[in-house]
């Protein structure tokens, strides 16, 4: 029997375990400026200027430096018992986590390994911060609205299409082979261009978490920042143009070595006929639409995932390598 899957709202939040919580409140709140709506000893809960639930990002002091969870956030609190349904069917670990015995300010939660090795998170109850919306006063770094996206590196990119679909997300644009191999995948539940994302690569692994802004000036801002203060090495990839999405972005790494897209200026994708837009793997374009190269650490550098009890999960090696793909005739070589 097939079973409902939960209405997912959006990408809500990402816990990162950081190996030192100093050094990464300097990269995430002195620097990036995002807002800090909780903390006690070991983790920081953090938020965007635009958000008005507790957190989009809670960093965690341990051992190893790696995703601990994604999380999305759920229509209902029916649609956390339908999760814990929906794969339980699929023979996937399932663990309850009550409110308090969670992320702050979570309510009722359920906590699975998904069938791409990845651990999730699905809520629906959160409590509320400050409206943070018109505080300039408050606003700082690379001024970030909120968390738009998570992209993640697994090994079978069709498999992660079809658990995605699965779960009710559409696929706003694709990246894809001369025989229509899938080199990667934008799949949304909000109405924009992604909640999630694949890079194909050995996995599971937490490629980036993407933090929108509204304005590409900010996204050159905080690449200054970095410039300005010496820290160049933490800016990887950018600041650029995106083909797929049509972003403007820059990506930077923190002390950790996780990765950050700021992003900025996607588009709308909210109508039940959205068709999805198919890149060639061979249009120079599609990752940087001024025809920038991709530095081979943004396709080959990720961060390993935890499973429930906090161990690093194994990875499988890829399959498909799209830094190998030569660029055509048609390319610029
Ligand atoms: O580099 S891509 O244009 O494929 C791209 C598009 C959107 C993203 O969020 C991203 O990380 C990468
Ligand atoms: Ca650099
Ligand atoms: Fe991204």
């Amino acid at each position: 029997m097939q079973h409902t899957p939960p209405d997912v709202i959006r990408s809500a939040y990402a816990q990162l375990a950081v190996t030192d919580l100093a050094a990464a409140r300097w990269f995430w709140v002195e620097m990036l400026g995002l807002h800090v709506q909780h903390e006690d000893g070991a983790a920081l809960y953090l938020r965007g200027t635009d958000e008005l639930t507790h957190h989009s990002l809670v960093l965690r002091e341990g051992p190893v430096a790696a995703l601990d969870h994604l999380a999305y956030r759920v229509r209902t609190p029916e649609d956390v018992e339908r999760a814990a349904g929906f794969f339980t069917a699929l023979g996937r670990p399932v663990r309850r986590v009550p409110a308090g015995s969670g992320a702050a300010g979570v309510g009722d939660a359920v906590r699975v390994v998904d069938p791409l090795g990845f651990t999730v998170e699905f809520f629906h109850g959160i409590a509320r911060g400050e409206r943070l919306i018109q505080r300039y006063d408050l606003h700082r770094g690379a001024r970030i609205a909120r968390l738009d996206h998570f992209n993640i590196c697994t090994p079978d990119i069709p498999a992660a299409y079809e658990h995605y679909r699965s779960l009710g997300f559409g696929c706003s644009e694709t990246i894809e082979g001369d025989e229509h191999e899938l080199y990667a995948a934008w799949m949304y539940r909000k109405q924009t261009v992604h909640d999630v994302a694949f890079t194909g690569g050995a996995g599971p692994r937490l490629h980036h978490i993407g933090m929108a802004t509204h304005e590409s000036h900010q996204v050159l801002h905080i690449a200054d920042v970095f410039g300005s203060l010496r820290k160049e090495h933490h800016i990887e990839r950018g600041p650029g143009r995106h083909g797929v999405s049509n972003a403007f972005y820059v990506y930077l790494r923190d002390p950790d070595g996780h990765r950050v897209e700021i992003y900025t200026s996607d588009y709308y994708t909210g109508d039940p006929d959205h068709e999805t837009y198919r890149w060639n793997v061979h249009d120079d374009r599609r990752r940087d639409f001024w025809g920038n190269a991709v530095i081979e650490s943004w396709y080959k550098e990720a961060a390993p995932v935890l499973d429930l009890d906090g161990e690093p999960q194994p990875v499988a090696e890829a399959k498909i390598d799209e830094s190998a793909a030569q660029v055509g005739a048609d390319g610029l070589g």
